[in-house]
C-alpha cells in the first residue's frame, strides 16, 4: 500500500500537477525550450522526439534544475518559475536524469537512502521507504550491493528507485529503459501503470513501441515547441502508408514529425 507522503498532506488548488505557457529554457547559451505549452495530470506521459529536441532540456526544467528563461511553468500549484514555493514544489517531486551520480561504495540501499534524506524525507519513514522503493524496481536481492558492482540496468532501476522514494506526485524519467533487458522493460511498463494510479509521470523514451504500451498520454517535441498531445490511438492515425516506420506507432511518429518540420502542413 502506498504511503501518503507530506507533499499529499497540503490542499490541492491546482488544475494541473504541471502547467507550463510559452515556456522558454536555456541549455547553455541555445534556447532548447521555445514557447512551450503543456498541460499535465495523472497519468503516464511519454515524451517522444528527436535527438536535440528539447526532451531533456524540459525535463530539467520540470524538476526545478534549469529555471526558466521565460514564459510561466507551474508545478503542483507552485510558480517555478516566478515567487512559488520551490522547496514544496521539489518535496512532490521525483527525477531520473540521464545520468546520474552517485558513490561508486555505497549500496543500492545507502543510496536509496541518501537521495531520500536528501529530499527532507522524515528520517523515521526512510528505511522502510528506501525498502518499498527497492522492492518495486525488483532490487531486493541486490540491495546490499554495492553501485559499483551493478550492471548497466540494474544501475537504471537503483536510479528509479530514487526517483519513487518519496512517492512523488511528479515524477520524471529521463530515459529509463536504457540498459533494461525485454522482461525488465515489461516489468518498468507495469511499474508505471502503477504509479500513474495517483501520480502524473513523464517519461522521455526514443522506443516508440514502449510509449504506446505503457503511455495514456503521448507529447511529441520538436524543436523547443510541443508539436503533439494525445492518446496512442491518435498518433498512430496520423501515420500512412508511406510514413517511415516498423510499426504504425512509428509511422504515427514519422508523420507528425514530417509534418511539425513542414510547419505544420501534412
Ligand atoms: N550545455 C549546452 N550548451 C549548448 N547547447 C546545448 C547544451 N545542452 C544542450 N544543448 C542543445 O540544446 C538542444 C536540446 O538538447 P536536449 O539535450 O534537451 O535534447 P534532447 O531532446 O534531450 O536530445 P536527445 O534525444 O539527444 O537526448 C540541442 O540542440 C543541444 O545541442
Amino acid at each position: 500500500m502506498r504511503t501518503i507522503s507530506a507533499a499529499e498532506t497540503a490542499p490541492a488548488t491546482y488544475a494541473w500537477s504541471v502547467h507550463a505557457e510559452q515556456l522558454k529554457v536555456k541549455a547553455g547559451r541555445h534556447l532548447a525550450v521555445d514557447g512551450l505549452d503543456l498541460r499535465m495530470q495523472n497519468g503516464v506521459h511519454g515524451l517522444l522526439g528527436p535527438n536535440g529536441a528539447g526532451k531533456t532540456t524540459l525535463m530539467r526544467a520540470l524538476a526545478t534544475v534549469l529555471r526558466p528563461a521565460g514564459g510561466k511553468l507551474t508545478i503542483l500549484g507552485q510558480d517555478v518559475g516566478g515567487r512559488g514555493n520551490l522547496r514544496q514544489a521539489r518535496r512532490g517531486l521525483g527525477y531520473l536524469p540521464q545520468e546520474f551520480g552517485f558513490y561508486p561504495r555505497f549500496t543500492v540501499r545507502e543510496f536509496v537512502e541518501y537521495m531520500a534524506w536528501l529530499k527532507e524525507m522524515p528520517k523515521h519513514t526512510i528505511p522502510g521507504a528506501a525498502q518499498r522503493a527497492i522492492e518495486r524496481v525488483g532490487l531486493t536481492t541486490r540491495a546490499d550491493a554495492r553501485m559499483k558492482t551493478l550492471s548497466g540496468g540494474m544501475l537504471r532501476r537503483a536510479g528509479i528507485a530514487q526517483a519513487i522514494v518519496n512517492n512523488p506526485l511528479v515524477l520524471l524519467l529521463d530515459e529509463p529503459t536504457v540498459g533494461l533487458d525485454p522482461e525488465q522493460r515489461l516489468d518498468f511498463r507495469e511499474l508505471l501503470r502503477d504509479l500513474a494510479v495517483d501520480s502524473c509521470v513523464l517519461v522521455s523514451t526514443h522506443l516508440v513501441e514502449d510509449v504506446v504500451a505503457a503511455c495514456t498520454d503521448v507529447l511529441m517535441v520538436n524543436e523547443g515547441r510541443l508539436v503533439f498531445q494525445g492518446d496512442a490511438n491518435t498518433l498512430i492515425d496520423h501515420g500512412g502508408p508511406n510514413d517511415a516506420g516498423d510499426s504504425p506507432a512509428e509511422r504515427g511518429y514519422s508523420a507528425l514529425l514530417r509534418r511539425a518540420r513542414n510547419g505544420g502542413v501534412a
